[in-house]
């Protein structure tokens, strides 16, 4: 059962047949050049077809690392929801939700009603999306136990629902996975017994095989296959090995130790025509990948989920920059407790995170040279400290110093406990929905040009991610804001709607006011008659009736 949308877009360059929604799209930029001292700026349009397919498939979400953290509050998530599992607290009757979702629980504005108002829908009601409700969940963890004990393990969900939820759980056990010590920290041995053995290539062929066995099974249009297992050091990119689709394919069958666990699961993925999504911040994605994605015209979209103190601090960065103050050292320190928390104890893959983590300002800072000189940036530092007995509960500090007027400073300190599992899986969620989503949409300029998707670096979803992979020459966006308004903007340019400006004349320049008063004037007093003669009509019969 797909979230249905009942929205009808009333316009002439929109169409709805029974299998696509055709969209005539006016795509506009303004190109800048420079002439001596002179900026000339020249505004431009793209005329675009976008279509939508209307069918939402029976999408499967294969996570490696099924038996951790985030993936058994996911899975606790999907089921709790699927079923409107209640539960007792100590605060009381729980119920269950998808807080934290952009698509579920977030509203988008579609525009104004007659009073000028503005009228907002859930994200998910623009276009078809698969439900929640119906996803298949399937997985791999290099520890055997199985969802159940993996959930009690992870001491994040609530005791009486994870008794609600235990015998279902129970059922579900992850496929062996492809273990390599030399890419994860030494602290996690003692949970690789659950292993897919032989070569890298037998190892690749054993995941696809998963894959095709876990689509048949379930019947499935659609596989996403999301890594949300541990942080990997970052894997030696090598000419020769990484760098092209054959190349990496050559050195897979070579059984190159620089090709790492996520590497595998990534080329599977690509391989069986799944797209891929990298939750955590190592370099999976290598140029070999995406040129294996681009050719096998599927996704692949990472690195590493924003979801607490980086989400935030893509926020306030952000508003710092833009409201003309100069951010000049920023320092974020954490301690968590969880077991990735303890992978990130080594030095190696907290290296991976270090840099997710401290280059999600650059593109802001970048963008005002009257703050910043070329190349200057703030102080920026990044602490993760492992503290076994806070578990999930992640306790984030930061410290934002700017400069203000006259060289004035103001520090901004932050405390932020972020219950990392219950931030983090609303993003696997959303990862899942808006690249199947992405997936069924196609443009041309005219109907001359073959229908083509979109770049199989799905940056679409960078609002989800610390280190958004963008094809190759594009620029990184970090910004939550910016990122939020490319997903609005391109499910309304799927409709033939224009980008949310937020000027609201209506209100601020009298004619327009005066006019949509009008309207409204009009409107009201068409209903005020129809109520009228309703009301006659209803008292006439009351009438005619008692006097029979
Ligand atoms: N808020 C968050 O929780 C958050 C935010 C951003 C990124 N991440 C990243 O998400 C990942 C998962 O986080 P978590 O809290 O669930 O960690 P976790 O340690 O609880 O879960 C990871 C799981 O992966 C398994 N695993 C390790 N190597 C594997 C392999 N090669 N194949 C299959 N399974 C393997 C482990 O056994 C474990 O069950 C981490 O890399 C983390 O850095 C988490
Ligand atoms: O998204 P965010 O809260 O900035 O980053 C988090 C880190 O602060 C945390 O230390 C780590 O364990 C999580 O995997 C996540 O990456």
């Amino acid at each position: 059962m797909e979230k249905s949308s009942n929205i009808q877009v009333i316009s002439p360059n929109v169409k709805y047949t029974e299998d696509y929604i055709y969209a005539d799209y006016e795509y506009e930029e303004t190109l800048v050049t420079k002439k001596d001292n002179e900026l000339l700026v020249k505004p431009y349009q793209t005329s675009l077809c976008i279509r939508t397919a209307r069918k939402v498939g029976r999408l499967g979400i294969m996570l490696v690392g099924w038996g951790g953290n985030n993936g058994s509050t996911f899975t606790a998530a999907v089921l709790a929801n699927r079923h409107q599992l209640s539960w007792q607290t100590k605060n009381g009757k729980m119920d269950p939700n998808w807080y934290g979702s952009i698509t579920q629980a977030s509203t988008v504005r579609l525009g104004i009603d007659e009073s000028g108002k503005d009228v907002y829908v859930g994200m998910s009601e623009l276009l078809p999306m698969v439900h929640p409700d119906d996803l298949v969940i399937d997985g791999w963890d290099i520890s055997p136990l199985n969802l159940a004990e993996s959930m009690v393990r992870a001491k994040v969900i609530d005791y009486d629902l994870q008794q609600k939820l235990k015998k279902e759980m129970s059922a579900m056990k992850p496929r062996p996975a492809i273990y390599d010590p030399d890419f994860i920290a030494a602290n996690q041995a003692d949970r690789a017994t659950n292993l897919i053995r032989g070569s890298r290539y037998e190892q690749y062929l054993q995941v696809r095989a998963d894959i095709k066995d876990c689509r048949d099974r379930n019947k499935l249009d659609s596989v996403i296959v999301l890594w949300t297992a541990n942080t990997e050091r970052l894997c030696e990119v090598r000419a020769g090995v990484h760098d092209t689709s054959d190349n990496l394919e050559r050195a897979l069958r070579n059984n190159d130790t620089e090709i790492s666990p996520s590497t595998i699961f990534a080329m599977a993925a690509v391989d069986e025509g799944c797209c891929y999504i990298n939750g955590s911040p190592q370099n999976t994605l290598v140029s070999g990948v995406v040129e294996r994605a681009e050719r096998a015209g599927v996704f692949v979209a990472g690195d590493d989920f924003k979801s607490g103190q980086t989400k935030l601090k893509s926020v306030l960065v952000d508003f710092l920059v833009t409201a003309g103050l100069k951010p000049v050292s920023i320092v974020s320190y954490n301690h968590l407790g969880n077991n990735d928390g303890k992978n990130l104890s080594a030095p190696k893959q907290f290296r991976s995170k270090e840099i997710t983590k401290s280059n999600v300002v650059d593109d802001m800072v970048e963008s005002n040279n009257i703050l910043y000189k070329p190349g200057e940036k703030p102080d920026h530092v990044v602490v993760i400290k492992y503290v076994p007995y806070v578990g999930d509960s992640k306790r984030a500090m930061d410290e934002y110093t700017s400069e203000i007027l006259l060289h004035g400073t103001n520090t901004l300190a932050v405390h932020n406990t972020c219950e990392d599992s219950l931030l983090a899986t609303p993003l696997i969620l959303d990862l899942a929905l808006l690249t199947e989503l992405f997936s069924r949409v196609q443009l041309r300029r005219d109907d001359t040009e073959e229908w083509q998707s979109l770049h199989a670096v799905l940056s679409l979803v960078s609002y989800l991610l610390k280190a958004p992979l963008v094809a190759e020459g594009a620029p990184v966006v970090n910004a939550l804001g910016k990122q939020r308004a490319a997903i609005e903007n391109m499910m309304r340019a799927c409709l033939a709607l224009r980008p949310i400006h937020n000027m609201q004349l209506e209100h601020k320049v009298y004619t327009l006011n005066h006019s949509l008063t009008q309207s409204f004037n009009h409107s009201l007093i068409q209903s005020f008659t129809q109520s009228i003669i309703h009301s006659l009509t209803l008292r006439f019969l009351y009438h005619k009736v008692t006097n029979e």
